[in-house]
């Protein structure tokens, strides 16, 4: 039927470009090609070899026109999760990932792969955004912790977790098989780590206690590659500082923190021409960079970070590939005009295999 002439296409498209990058004769192609024919005409499904698992997660985080940090694609540690069925046993593999992928600060790029959508079986969502992420609580005086939260945050409360009450509560891994009941865990402490934020020479916080996750682990999107859908695949990276500095702790719909940085330097906040907010996001961002190093936790800074995106540019046009983009994720919010990126085009033509989004699995 179509779907599986559909399905047959993407396989072979992919399984084409996937044997021509590792080096293999169009001998060994066309036997997996025809194997791969047989199986989905049977079963409407294909299932990937390790190889081509671990080669397919690489070649969608090089096709991620919105990463800035695609430099190091050849350089993902892959995890084959399949066939990880029972709720406890997943719980176990997504805290090896938080463990090993953070590595004691010297973070390495991972990505856990869990079953595909397969016909006639269940499966897997993973509920949380990411696996590490702070909650979200509206209360009379106002929000406390991450807005960006509040409603997973209501999600896991209704399913019987009980928060801290704090601005920094970690959240629980929500998981879910098939329509079964979902089921939460809190993260074992002793896999947490975390960076208290300093300036190196201002009390820039006053007395507010602010700190950020050391890892992020995006776990809500779905990897595709030949035609086959992975729903449940966390993938981390590190930080690039302006994420934390800029986005999450400067957003006014996150937590909101320039006026408290400018007031505590004494800053001008009455006139925008003070430049109050710029010179109060340099600091912050500064001191976010320098507080991960203190610690020993891998971060870049969004120069260096554009200097690698241009190396993976020239690298890519070596291979003889096209370098696809979405310019305004690509350019830091930080002073993104001092960067190369800035400056050039980039065409957002989006190739499998990739990352996309998927709706949520809870309301
Ligand atoms: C190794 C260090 C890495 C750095 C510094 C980095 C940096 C970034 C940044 C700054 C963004 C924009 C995020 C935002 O503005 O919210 C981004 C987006 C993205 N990155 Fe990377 N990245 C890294 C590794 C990875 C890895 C390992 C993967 C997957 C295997 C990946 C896949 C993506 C995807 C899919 C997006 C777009 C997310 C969306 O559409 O919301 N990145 N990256
Ligand atoms: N450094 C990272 N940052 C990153 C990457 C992808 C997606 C995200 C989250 N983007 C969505 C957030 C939430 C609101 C706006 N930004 C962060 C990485 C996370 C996982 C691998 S790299």
């Amino acid at each position: 039927n179509t779907d599986r002439a559909k399905l047959m296409k993407e396989a072979e498209n992919f399984l084409t470009n996937c044997y021509d990058e590792l080096g293999y004769s169009m001998t060994e192609l066309n036997s997996r090609v025809n194997q791969v024919n047989e199986e989905i005409s049977s079963n409407g499904f294909y299932a990937h070899t390790t190889e081509e698992l671990k080669h397919g997660a690489k070649m969608a985080w090089r096709n991620s026109n919105k990463c800035i940090g695609r430099l190091f694609w050849d350089r993902l540690h892959v995890i084959d999760a399949r066939g990880t069925k029972e709720e406890n046993a997943i719980f176990e593999q997504l805290f090896n990932h938080i463990s090993f992928a953070t590595n004691g600060g010297k973070i390495i790029p991972t990505i856990t792969i869990f079953d595909p959508v397969i016909p006639g079986e269940d499966p897997i969502r993973i509920w949380n955004h990411q696996l590490l992420r702070y909650a979200g609580y509206e209360t009379e005086q106002g929000v406390i912790g991450d807005p960006d939260s509040i409603t997973f945050t209501k999600v896991c409360l209704e399913l019987g977790w009980e928060g801290n009450g704090t601005a920094f509560d970690l959240l629980p891994l929500v998981i879910q098989v098939g329509n079964k009941q979902p089921m939460w865990k809190e993260i074992p402490e002793e896999i947490i780590m975390e960076v208290p934020i300093e300036h190196p020479t201002e009390p820039i916080f006053g007395d507010m206690e602010v700190k950020w996750y050391g890892v992020p682990i995006i776990s809500d999107m779905r990897l595709e590659i030949g035609g086959i859908q992975y729903c449940a695949a966390p993938f981390n990276g590190w930080y690039m500082g302006t994420e934390v500095g800029a986005r999450n702790f400067a957003d006014e719909n996150r937590y909101n923190l320039l006026p408290l940085v400018a007031n505590n330097l004494n800053l001008d906040v009455q006139t925008n021409r003070s430049l109050w907010k710029d010179r109060a996001l340099v600091e912050l961002n500064l001191a976010v960079l320098y507080s991960y190093q203190q610690h020993g936790v891998t971060i870049v800074d969004h120069h260096t970070a554009a200097q690698q995106f241009l190396a993976f540019e020239n690298k890519e046009i070596q291979s003889g590939r096209d370098v696809t983009g979405m310019w305004s994720w690509l350019i830091p919010p930080v002073s993104p005009a001092t960067t190369h990126v800035f400056h050039k085009r980039y065409e957002n033509k989006v190739i499998t295999p990739n990352y996309y989004y998927q709706e949520k699995p809870f309301i």
